[in-house]
């Protein structure tokens, strides 16, 4: 079963580098800079301890030159679109497309281009981040995959494909609403740790930030219940508690693409769960405000 994994970066570098390591057919599809990188000093896996050391199949854009069975992608929204153009002649008539991106409209504009029937819906839980050395630097040790089908039948031909490769896997029932979950989730951190500029600890240790961080995730979760996907209680108390632990070093990967001046994935994060929560009547005034926030970030970058 051949592996293409699109971006060889945070996420795509450390779920693709574990699955070369159990010894799956993988290859990185990558452009040039980070072409070099790996195929340079290799592609690395650092922190918490590690320090492994890959040399995985790299391939760039115009080197395709056949299907794979399984495409992850793992860019970040803003170059989805040309990603697509990248590795469509990756995708055969059996190929099955899983992105790990964040948020939700990713995966229309991939059905869109692509055919429903063959993109599922995918969430990963890593915090991990690219250093100074184009390494995959580990922030904390959690390491999950979890996917499923949209509508079709069950992707089971998945599980030997991703399962046992050093990341739990799940094969969900409910892809959607685990995605919902996530986003109310990423949403939640990602709103207190931008807007506060700090991490979930000193936002929760100082006087209000528990108020607030509460206030967030009620927002979030009302929004997806309104959306026909309310977040299970168990889940809703776990992102709750995450968000509101006072010695927690938590950040998310949008504040930390914030602090070093990155573009933040703003509209496919807060945008798009605000436009929704307006079209479906419920008030998210903390949500516009981070929105709001990091567009005017955004707009500055330009
Ligand atoms: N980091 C984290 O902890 C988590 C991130 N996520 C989500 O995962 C997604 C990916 O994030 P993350 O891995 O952090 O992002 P990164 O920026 O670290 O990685 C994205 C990679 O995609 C590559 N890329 C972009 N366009 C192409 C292309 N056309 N062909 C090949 N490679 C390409 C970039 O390479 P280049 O060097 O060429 O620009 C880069 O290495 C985001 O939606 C994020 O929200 C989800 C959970 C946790
Ligand atoms: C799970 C979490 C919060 C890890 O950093 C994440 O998904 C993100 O930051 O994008």
């Amino acid at each position: 079963m051949k592996i293409l994994v699109v971006g060889a970066g945070a996420v795509g570098g450390y779920l693709g580098g574990r699955l070369v390591q159990a010894g799956r057919d993988v290859t990185f599809l990558v452009r040039p800079k980070r072409a070099r990188v790996i195929n340079g000093r290799g592609l690395r896996i650092v922190g918490l301890g590690e320090e492994t050391t890959l040399h995985p199949h790299t391939i760039l854009a115009n080197e395709i030159t056949s299907t794979f069975d399984l495409v992850l992608v793992s860019v970040k929204a803003a170059a989805l679109r040309s990603a697509m153009d990248d590795f469509a002649p990756a995708v055969g008539p059996d190929t099955l497309i899983l992105p790990v991106l964040n948020g939700m409209r990713h995966v229309d504009e991939l059905a869109e281009r692509f055919g429903e029937r063959r993109v599922l819906g995918g969430v990963v839980v890593v915090s991990t981040t690219l250093d100074a050395d184009g390494d995959i630097l580990r922030l904390a040790d959690v390491q999950s995959l979890t996917y499923g089908s949209r509508s079709g039948p069950p992707p089971d031909q998945l599980v030997g494909m991703l399962g046992g490769a050093g990341f739990e896997t799940r094969l969900a029932a409910d892809i959607i609403g685990e995605m919902w979950a996530k986003w109310v989730y990423i949403a939640a951190t990602g709103a207190v740790t931008c807007l506060m500029r700090g991490t979930v600890g000193e936002v929760a240790s100082t006087p209000g930030g528990v108020e607030f961080a509460r206030a967030v995730v009620a927002e979030c979760a009302a929004v997806a219940e309104a959306a026909g996907h309310p977040v299970p209680q168990e889940a809703l108390d776990g992102t709750r508690q995450t968000v509101t632990a006072p010695h927690s070093s938590l950040t998310s990967s949008a504040y930390r693409d914030l602090i070093r001046d990155r573009p933040v994935e703003v509209e496919e994060i807060f945008g798009d769960l605000v436009r929704r929560a307006r079209q479906l009547g419920a008030p998210v005034p903390l949500l516009s405000l981070v929105t709001l926030n990091l567009r005017v970030y955004q707009g500055r970058r330009a």
